[in-house]
């Protein structure tokens, strides 16, 4: 796992810097496809459900997913990715110093994974934030899964509209095996642009 203390470090620099961290070839290419089996037989095993609106604007996500804790049948790579992102969280204690985030940072726990399945034709979610009212979480961790992903012809950016940056804005592609954090909070206001191809992403939320 030394790998991971590696990537630990570039996690809390970026996040310290601009609340922002995206890293490639996280799981490696073996592991990532068969993260992507997985979820693909879970997606069309039915276990998905739909995601609930917020309010009554019913136009507001169109995502449907389903929670892991990595026990599940066909679940073990997904248990290698939850473990192995528990590692960098727990050892960003250990890069904290010099770091701004480390003072304030204290985690204290996290949710089960949730695999989201945006079913493409438009399917999106609104510029929203994860945590607008401090509900305990503080940092979002998305990991994607989706092979040979063209955003040019297949949309589903994640775009992010960093508060710290007011004129700019992040847009990631929700490549296979790349991993991003951001801070869960007002910083990072976010939307999934419409998606015309199955959009797979697992994200765990960690609580401080
Ligand atoms: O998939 C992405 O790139 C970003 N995804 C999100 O921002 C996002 N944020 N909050 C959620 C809450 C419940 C169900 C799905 C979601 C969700 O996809
Ligand atoms: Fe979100």
């Amino acid at each position: 796992m030394e790998w991971l203390i590696d990537i630990c470090q570039c996690v809390v620099r970026d996040l310290d810097k601009y609340g922002i961290c995206v890293v490639d070839n996280f799981m490696g290419k073996e592991r990532a496809e068969s993260i992507h089996r997985s979820v693909v037989s879970m997606y069309h095993s039915g276990v998905f459900v739909e995601g609930e609106t917020v309010g009554l604007k019913s136009n507001v996500r169109s995502d449907k997913i389903t929670w892991v804790d990595g026990s599940e049948n066909n679940c073990v790579h997904i248990a290698f990715l939850i473990a192995a992102v528990d590692t960098i969280i727990m050892n960003f204690m250990r890069f904290k110093k010099g770091a701004q985030l480390g003072s304030q940072l204290n985690i204290g726990g996290r949710t089960k994974a949730m695999i989201s399945c945006y079913p493409g034709n438009g399917s999106h979610y609104v510029k929203h934030v994860d945590n607008p009212n401090q509900d305990g979480r503080c940092i979002t961790t998305t990991y994607y899964v989706n092979k040979d992903w063209d955003a040019k012809e297949t949309g589903g950016l994640l775009r992010i509209f960093p508060q710290t940056w007011s004129n700019k804005v992040v847009d990631i592609e929700p490549i296979l095996d790349r991993m991003v954090f951001f801070w869960s909070d007002r910083r990072n206001p976010h939307e999934v642009q419409p998606s015309f191809r199955t959009r797979y992403a697992i994200t765990i939320w960690y609580f401080d």
